[in-house]
């Protein structure tokens, strides 16, 4: 496929790109930079497709002005049919737990509400085929937002993420809160504990509160049980209107980041995250998409993510931490969190 052709193209010359598939299409999109420059767009105010770091201090973008947009039909094949061994990493295990546990006797002593904690896994790659991994998580998570990004100031990043952060079109918006996980087992009615509808109703309670000053209308769905490959999350779908003022990058930083990637109150969280989690997030639990281009805005939450820099991968993986989390419980969630981006790997 000429889209395919031109990435590869792209990769060996390191020109910016992305190749992306939305959320239930059967589509590929291929945006690619026509030179080399390191656009940033720190104000989110230009036009094109951006990517911005989870502490919103970096955001490259591929400017419509510099760039060209191919799109084809698209229906991958490639299904991911192995599970890949897991070998527990004890360590990782007892240092997350610990982490885990510090978050929890904060909320408990009031210093804030949710937090989500995140690790990184390190995979060594043997040879590693970028548009075959792509091809892979498209096929395997067709309801998912999967891309393949490339920039010389951030390498390769690649994803299956469930997660919506806005959608906008003149003064209409959609966003969504998605929080609380258990594992598929076949079965996607499930009772979901008070833990869990907590953790999500936070992500809800925010969203509508940080959005009063800039909507007109805003309408919630009731929660439902939504399907993320091999993982169950709860799922609130908010739409509205934005009021003739609301500007839409300050719309995305009141937004970004939500509980479902940091926690509650906001600040507190991110201050905790920063001290404790012992790495940088760099752009995972950041966001990627279009920005005021032709079609408005569409931009999704890095989740299910990975960095891809030679013969490393990392995987990044977090979880929502309330004051009834268990720390071994949530050791094991993100464990089958890395698995979404681990398969396409194998
Ligand atoms: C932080 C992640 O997921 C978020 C989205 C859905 C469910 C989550 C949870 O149950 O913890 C997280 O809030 C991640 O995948 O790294």
């Amino acid at each position: 496929m000429e889209i395919f052709d031109k990435a590869r193209q792209w990769l060996e010359n390191g020109r910016p790109f992305v190749v992306f598939r939305k959320p239930d299409t059967k589509q590929v999109t291929g945006i690619f930079q026509n030179n080399s420059t390191s656009y940033a767009s720190p104000n989110l105010d230009g036009s094109g497709f951006v990517f911005t770091s989870f502490d919103s201090e970096k955001t490259w973008i591929l400017p419509d002005s510099d760039s060209e947009t191919f799109t084809s039909d698209y229906n991958p094949t490639a299904q991911v049919t192995s599970s890949p061994e897991l070998e527990i990493d004890e360590f990782a295990k007892r240092d997350f737990e610990a982490l885990v546990k510090k978050g929890v006797s904060h909320i408990t002593s009031g210093a804030f509400e949710k937090v989500v904690l995140s690790r990184t896994e390190t995979v060594e790659l043997e040879a590693f085929d970028a548009l075959g991994a792509f091809g892979k998580l498209a096929a395997t998570y067709p309801s998912a937002f999967v891309y393949l990004w490339f920039h010389p100031e951030t390498q390769i990043w690649m994803a299956a993420t469930p997660e919506k952060l806005l959608k906008a079109n003149g003064r209409h918006f959609e966003t969504m809160a998605l929080a609380g996980t258990q594992k598929f087992q076949g079965e996607e009615t499930v009772e979901w504990a008070r833990k869990e509808k907590e953790e999500q109703r936070f992500v809800t309670d925010f969203i509508w509160n940080s959005l009063e000053d800039v909507v007109s209308e805003i309408e919630l769905s009731a929660p439902y049980t939504y399907r993320a490959g091999n993982l169950l999350h709860i799922r609130t779908d908010i739409k509205g209107e934005l009021n003739d003022a609301a500007d839409l990058s300050k719309v995305i930083s009141v937004l970004h980041p939500t509980p479902a990637v940091c926690g509650l109150p906001k600040d507190e969280a991110r201050k905790f995250i920063a001290e404790n989690e012992g790495y940088d997030r760099e752009f995972y639990a950041g966001f990627i998409g279009e920005l005021n281009s032709k079609d408005g805005t569409d931009l999704y939450v890095n989740l299910r993510c990975m960095k891809v820099t030679r013969n490393l991968a990392q995987l990044f993986v977090g979880s929502g931490i309330t004051k009834d989390s268990n720390p071994e419980k949530e050791f094991f969630e993100t464990v089958n969190k890395s698995l979404t981006i681990r398969k396409a790997l194998f």
